[in-house]
């Protein structure tokens, strides 16, 4: 699913329009119908008050069509009617259309006391969408302010009200406990310095043009913003497995994980690239792991490292269909030397995290000797110390799309959303995982998972991709299980199973 800029969903809406023959009312209509089932869903009783605020754009116009379409519904909706500037066209003829309906309107024009609003009451917020031109300022700018002040449930219709939906926050903005965007996703759902604007978002969808089969009209194709994988493409990516295939047909994956005092990294990676289906796993380690490695996961084969307590010198690679490096493996010197030798030496595509990502940061030439293609998995920290500071979110997903086409890598941004940029540029959000997965351990069941798609030769866009969901969709079954709180990486591992079922229905 394409995310789009304000700019390119306008002209989707127009292309929608021009390509179905019909009016830009009917598409209104098409949307708040929408949001309306969303939000009945979400509350289903219709005495609990709802209080519309509206603008007078198209953000307005959807809340205009919403409190009609909630009244017809016997829900008790009354309208706020913020006189901001010029009503749209589609706003006016929605305004109209209220009258009649026995639903109560509050004026509401700059310089006027702030309406009275029962704490009950669901606030749904149709002040300003994507249609947001500069910052709210002024008395709009309290008005939001006041709404944010109150104890009410607040549901934005298509983004929080004065929310920037393609660049970072400048003004105020209502804190929304539920989001429900219109459409298509917007990039400003995936920002982690939104979290707390946007509360939970879920997209509610509609019939709109094929973004794809429109795009010079759009303005869109390679200058999409970005894509939001899904399930339905996802779940046709999946390999499939045939009555003679065995262990040699699922790939021979390598692991360097662990030192003394972290060899859980080592045994939770290592599970989870056989349980992600490799055939066969070995695992580097220091001798004082060995005893570790082979009674907590028998079935992983090790190569013991001759120092005692880190990785110093890593043997012949020549046998492994994948290598992922660098979970709990420490910074010696020694270790920096032998991820230097595996990075000039292997030429495969390999998935590099953690201490490796440390040590490829304090010694930058080594990102010349990475192979092409390969992964790289930082979380937000580490892509700091990698590609440098930035100084929000959206300058954070260009540095890394840039660095990604630059030296020919995959970068994997951990974060809520996992942002993938590919060599070729482009740029993919993940939608599985939740807050859960803040546990130590998690990252390097996601090493174990990439480590094994790709030993079973899936391309390293396509398993980063299928990789990121899969592991998130993981976490939520065992969150769904177990509770988020009780999570464990072990927790995330163990549900993979269920996982690869679940997208391949
Ligand atoms: N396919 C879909 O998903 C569909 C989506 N649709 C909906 O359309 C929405 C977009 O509507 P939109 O383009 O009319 O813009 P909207 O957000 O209402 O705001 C514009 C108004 O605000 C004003 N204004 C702007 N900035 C301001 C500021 N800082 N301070 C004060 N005023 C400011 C601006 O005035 P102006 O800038 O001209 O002064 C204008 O009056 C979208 O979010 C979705 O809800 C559907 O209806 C159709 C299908
Ligand atoms: N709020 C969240 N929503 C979705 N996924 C999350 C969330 N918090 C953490 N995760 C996921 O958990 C993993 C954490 O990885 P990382 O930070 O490397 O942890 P560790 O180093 O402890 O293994 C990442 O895959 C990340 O995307
Ligand atoms: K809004």
């Amino acid at each position: 699913m394409r995310i789009l800029t304000a700019a390119q969903l306008r002209a989707l809406d127009q292309a929608t329009i021009r390509a179905e023959k019909i009016t830009s009312g009917e598409l209104m209509e098409r949307a708040a119908k929408a949001f309306t089932k969303a939000f009945t869903r979400h509350f289903p009783d219709p005495e609990r008050p709802v209080v519309v605020v509206c603008g007078t754009g198209n953000n307005g116009g959807d809340g205009l069509v919403v409190a009609r379409r909630l009244k017809s519904r016997n829900y008790k909706v009354s309208v706020i009617q913020a006189n901001i500037g010029t009503r749209s066209a589609d706003n006016q003829d929605n305004f109209k259309r209220l009258k009649g309906q026995g639903i109560e309107v509050r004026q509401l024009t700059q310089g006027d006391p702030w309406p009275a609003i029962a704490p009950e009451a669901v606030v749904v917020d149709a002040l300003f969408g994507t249609g947001l031109g500069r910052p709210v300022a002024g008395y709009w700018a309290e008005l939001i302010d006041y709404l944010n002040a109150l104890p009410n449930f607040r549901v934005a219709v298509d983004l929080p009200s004065g929310l920037s939906s393609d660049g970072p926050q400048e003004g105020p903005c209502v804190h929304a406990d539920l989001t429900l965007c219109l459409g298509l996703p917007k990039l400003a759902l995936f920002a982690p310095a939104n979290t707390q604007l946007l509360g939970n978002w879920e997209l509610v969808t509609f019939p709109l043009a094929d973004p794809d089969r429109l795009h010079p009209e759009v303005g869109g194709g390679p200058a999409y913003q970005a894509t939001l994988n899904d399930a339905s493409e996802l779940g046709g990516l999946l390999k499939k497995r045939y009555a003679n295939d065995h262990k040699g047909t699922f790939g021979h994956a390598f692991l360097v994980a662990g030192a003394f005092g972290t060899m859980g990294a080592a045994v939770i990676a290592g599970r989870a690239v056989l349980r992600a289906g490799a055939g066969l796993l070995t695992c580097h380690i220091p001798r004082s792991g060995y005893e570790i490695m082979q009674i907590s996961f028998p079935e992983a084969m090790c190569k013991v490292d001759t120092h005692r307590y880190h990785s110093t010198e890593i043997g012949d690679l020549g046998a492994y269909d994948s290598i992922g490096i660098g979970p709990g493996i420490g910074q010696e010197a020694l270790t920096v030397e032998a991820v230097r030798s595996v990075l000039s030496r292997y030429e495969r595509p390999m998935v590099i995290d953690a201490d490796a990502i440390n040590i490829i940061a304090a010694h930058p030439e080594l990102l010349k000797l990475i192979p092409k293609n390969s992964l790289l998995t930082p979380h937000p920290k580490e892509f700091a110390r990698l590609f440098g500071e930035t100084e929000h979110d959206f300058a954070r997903w260009q540095v890394q799309r840039e660095v990604a086409k630059r030296n020919g890598l995959v970068i994997v941004l951990k974060t809520g959303f996992t942002s993938i940029a590919t060599p070729g540029g482009e740029l993919y959000f993940n939608p599985t995982g939740n807050p859960g997965m803040g546990t130590a351990g998690t990252g390097d069941a996601l090493t174990g998972v990439l480590t094994g798609l790709l030993a079973q030769g899936y391309d390293p866009v396509t398993a980063a991709r299928l990789g990121v969901y899969l592991h998130g969709l993981a976490g939520d079954l065992a969150a769904e299980e177990l509770s988020q709180e009780f999570l464990l990486a072990e927790d995330v591992v163990s549900h993979l199973g269920q996982a690869y079922r679940k997208l391949r229905e």
